[in-house]
């Protein structure tokens, strides 16, 4: 395999929503190699109706009485035959690397277009369902492209090579066998189509289900701390019992379309065949034509019926196409602008400018909401939950618009930047960092990926996690288990803080998670944290409020309205919102635990 074909093609242009021009996008990608996979299978099976013909001069030069003529023919008829193979087996080489280099494209198109979707498409959408139909996408496309190929295509230029090879013998033949092979192709192509809600059923129930399973075994902990195993087992059973049932429904559908071809085909290659004889008895035809005409009816009507069958396949291929384009293809609900602008970073101002934002349920969050955070000043957001925390903290990342208003960073307003850049400028410490299934350097790298060695380590180093990472078996090359599972959450935090450390971004946002840790790795953490803070402007959703001192501004939300906005020490002698859950913090610790309520 070449390298050309090894690389995906970066296809431009929205991914289509119809299923025959999301092939064709393909097809049109590799189309000097589709070419000529076609034009051997073309030539393959035009070397296959010219070997009947071959067969009839022989059958014809041995009816002659001329022992010596055979010799000819047999040449010609044994050439042929090294010929179609020979094609066939091109064509099968060209069929390898054209499917294959496709479904590499088509996977890595889909991905393309997947990750570029707002974060509330993943909240909408089973994580685990939509993955399975980028795999089962690539499959259907391969499985068409194959049957196009080596179904399709072959039983196509037969028909054609057949119907002017009979019209050499009886013109009436030709017409008569165009028709019947009209006929047999509109009843089986009609009842295929027909058939299509069926397969589309069961291409819907298969993905649906798929999820599913994916769903129970990524929360496999609450199944087995609920003791729930009898129970998921049984609603699987009776989701795939569902699924079963729209299969079989499905394959009946096409068992069915078989027993009407073969009805077909034994009706009318019978009549062919006595025709035939007929005009024999009538010495107006040879043998040979005898020969011919059987030979050909007889691979027309089976390849009509590889014809019809393959369209029916086609069908439920198709169906399970559209339904991931129903799904996958659906317009990205945050697009750049047309030629947006790359984000320049100066110093991080945050400007909230009447920000008025609702969730697509219509729940309101921000109303008339304005804000300005200074270049470097380190700012902590408190409040209930529900307040509109983590809400606030998103809007800065643009991973939703406001529907009123506008932010801006650094004079800039997010709508009209290029998001990837926007998102190059900022670090983020989620509460729960979540990490690949590759090794502890590359988790960290993720946050620069041109970073070298020495800077991953100094990194890790500022977030106080070098001397663990040396402890683990390989050292900074041990393999995280999948989501990072072989870590303790403060092991993952701090990880998670040395990938920010290494995107050295203007801006930082954080949600603090040091409530759950203990309190040596809760200090850890913190002290990462006060590194990681320096010469950036921070915004930090804070859970603990005795952490609090670090940050210059505090801003208390309710309800999606500021409340508070002052140093910790003026709000703190203000004694109001944020007065409050201070004292009740304090006398939390006093009492030996944090309360609940009191954390948020
Ligand atoms: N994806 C969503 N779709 C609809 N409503 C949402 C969504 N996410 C949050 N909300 C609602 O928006 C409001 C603000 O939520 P947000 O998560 O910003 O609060 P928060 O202060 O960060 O809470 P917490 O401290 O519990 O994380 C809540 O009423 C919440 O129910």
């Amino acid at each position: 395999m070449s390298g050309d074909d090894r690389q995906a093609r970066v296809l431009t242009g929205p991914i289509p929503d119809r299923p025959l021009a999301f092939l064709a996008r393909y097809v049109k990608a590799r189309r000097w190699l589709f070419g000529a996979l076609f034009a051997a299978i073309t030539l393959a099976a035009a070397c296959a109706v010219a070997v009947q013909v071959g067969m009839k001069l022989l059958v014809d030069a041995m009816a002659s009485g001329d022992r010596a003529a055979v010799w000819h023919p047999f040449g010609f008829f044994l050439a042929l035959i090294a010929l179609e193979s020979v094609l066939w087996r091109i064509g099968g080489w060209l069929g390898a690397r054209a499917v294959v280099a496709s479904g590499v494209d088509i996977r890595v198109d889909l991905f393309d277009h997947l990750t570029g979707h707002a974060m509330r498409y993943f909240r909408e959408h089973l994580v685990g369902s939509v993955g399975a139909r980028v795999t089962a996408a690539a499959a259907a496309t391969g499985a068409i492209l194959g049957t196009l190929t080596w179904n399709v295509l072959p039983p196509v230029v037969d028909f054609v090579g057949a119907v002017l090879v009979l019209f050499t013998v009886d013109w009436r033949m030709a017409l008569a066998l165009t028709a019947c092979v009209g006929f047999v192709a509109a009843v089986i192509g009609g009842f295929g189509m027909r058939g299509r809600t069926v397969h589309h059923r069961y291409a819907e129930l298969a993905s649906k289900v798929g999820g599913e399973l994916v769903d129970v075994v990524s929360n496999v902990w609450a199944v087995k701390a609920f003791a729930a195993r009898r129970r998921e087992r049984d609603r699987l059973a009776r989701e795939f019992g569902v699924e079963a049932a729209a299969q079989r429904r499905s394959w009946m559908y096409l068992e069915k379309a078989r027993l009407l071809h073969d009805l077909c085909l034994w009706l009318m290659a019978g009549g062919m065949l006595a025709w035939a004889i007929l005009l024999w008895q009538r010495r107006a035809i040879t043998p040979g034509d005898v020969v011919l005409v059987s030979a050909l009816t007889f691979r027309i009507l089976h390849g009509s019926r590889d014809l019809a069958l393959a369209l029916v396949g086609m069908a439920q291929q198709f169906g399970a196409i559209a339904d991931t384009l129903r799904v996958l293809a659906a317009p990205h609900a945050l697009p750049d602008q047309q030629g947006a602008r790359a984000f320049r970073p100066h110093g991080g101002r945050i400007v909230f400018e009447d920000v008025g934002f609702a969730y697509p349920d219509g729940r309101r969050v921000l109303e008339h909401f304005n804000l300005v955070i200074e270049p470097g000043q380190r700012v902590g957001l408190v409040g209930p939950s529900g307040s509109g925390k983590s809400t606030l903290v998103s809007l800065i990342q643009r991973l939703d618009d406001p529907q009123q208003g506008r932010i801006l960073i650094d004079g800039q307003c997010l709508a009209e930047v290029a998001q990837d850049s926007l998102r190059e400028q900022i670090a983020v410490v989620p509460q729960e960092v979540v990490l690949f299934r590759r090794s502890v350097r590359d988790n960290i790298r993720y946050g620069r990926p041109d970073a070298s060695d020495d800077e991953v380590e100094a990194a890790a180093r500022h977030a106080c996690c070098h001397e663990f990472i040396r402890q683990l078996p390989q050292g900074y090359d041990t393999l995280v288990g999948e989501r990072g599972a072989t870590l303790s959450g403060g092991q993952r935090q701090r990880i998670g803080i040395a990938r920010a450390f290494l995107r050295c971004a203007p801006v930082l946002l954080m949600d603090e998670a040091t409530s759950a840790l203990d309190s040596h790795t809760e200090h850890e953490v913190q002290r990462a944290l006060v590194n990681l803070m320096q010469d950036c402007t921070v915004v930090a959703v804070a859970h603990r409020l005795s952490t609090l001192d670090r940050f210059d501004r505090i801003l208390v939300l309710e309800a999606g309205r500021l409340v508070e906005d002052g140093t910790p020490a003026e709000l703190r002698a203000r004694g109001g919102a944020f007065g409050r859950l201070w004292r009740s913090q304090q006398a939390a610790a006093s009492d030996g635990a944090p309360s609940a309520s009191a954390r948020r």
